[in-house]
């Protein structure tokens, strides 16, 4: 089995040359111009970049949510382009996780449920899939919340078990598009302390969209989106 520690010269994720330009009749904004970027296994990285810089249009790109106009990605050793959009969805589910701003768990439906669906969907037996969900929940700090549903959790408990969900499967890549954007400091850190803890432990990676240099600091590095171009910053706390 692969340890967390191997194979760490693995790109996960990358982006060459990405353009996209949004045009709606005369419209015409070029948001991306050429970006590009790479993310090994167990890498963890921040974008930053003013607001319209297009971080959640790139973020978007690379989960394969919007299509790019030049240029191409790559996830997991697959180009994307060169994929049908079965095999495009097929990709993303099975390397990619995703956590955004606002939790978008299901309300009907308790948390250990929850975190066990992405297994289900994909046709994991339920014992299984429960042992896993379980297992998350329990390193998020929601063992006694299990059996509650959204609305009986807290903001960051919410945002807690988003991560667990977006790690029960092992994807080799989470994209978060300001995942602690919704949360105090005190539980914006805490949510950023498991995701690090738990990119040690399981080895995904994470590319983070944050607005916070502080938080950004923390990852392995950081890296700017200005002028539809990738800076890489030095990472230093702010
Ligand atoms: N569907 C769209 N059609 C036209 N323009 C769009 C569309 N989506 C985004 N844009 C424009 O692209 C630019 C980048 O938007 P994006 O949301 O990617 O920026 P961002 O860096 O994530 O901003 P923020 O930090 O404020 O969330 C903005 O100027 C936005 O208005």
């Amino acid at each position: 089995m692969t340890t967390p520690q191997a194979d760490t010269h693995k790109i996960v994720v990358a982006a060459r040359h990405v353009a996209k330009t949004y045009k709606e009749g005369t419209l015409r904004a070029d948001v991306l111009e050429d970006v590009t970027f790479e993310v090994r296994r167990g890498e963890t990285l921040a974008i930053v970049g003013a607001s319209g810089a297009g971080k959640s249009t790139l973020l978007h790109i690379v989960g394969g949510l919007d299509t790019l106009t030049r240029g191409e990605v790559e996830i997991d050793g697959h180009l994307m382009s060169t994929l049908s959009d079965a095999q495009r969805g097929h990709l993303r589910n099975r390397s990619l996780g995703f956590i955004y701003q606002f939790h978008h768990l299901l309300p009907e439906f308790t948390a250990l449920e929850n975190v066990c669906m992405p297994l289900l969907v994909r046709d994991t037996p339920i014992d299984e899939a429960r042992e896993r969900a379980s297992y998350l929940l329990d390193r998020v700090g929601l063992a006694q919340r299990m059996e509650h549903k959204p609305g009986e959790l807290s903001g960051g408990e919410r945002q807690r078990c988003a991560v667990a969900r977006a790690l029960v499967t092992k994807p080799a890549c989470i994209l978060g598009d300001e995942p602690t954007g919704n949360l105090d400091e005190h539980n914006a850190a805490q949510v950023y302390d498991l995701m690090l803890e738990l990119n040690r432990e399981i080895g995904t990676s994470f590319v983070l969209v944050t607005h916070d240099r502080r938080l950004a600091a923390r990852m392995d590095r950081v890296l700017e989106l200005s002028g539809g171009r990738m800076h890489a910053l030095t990472n230093q706390a702010a």
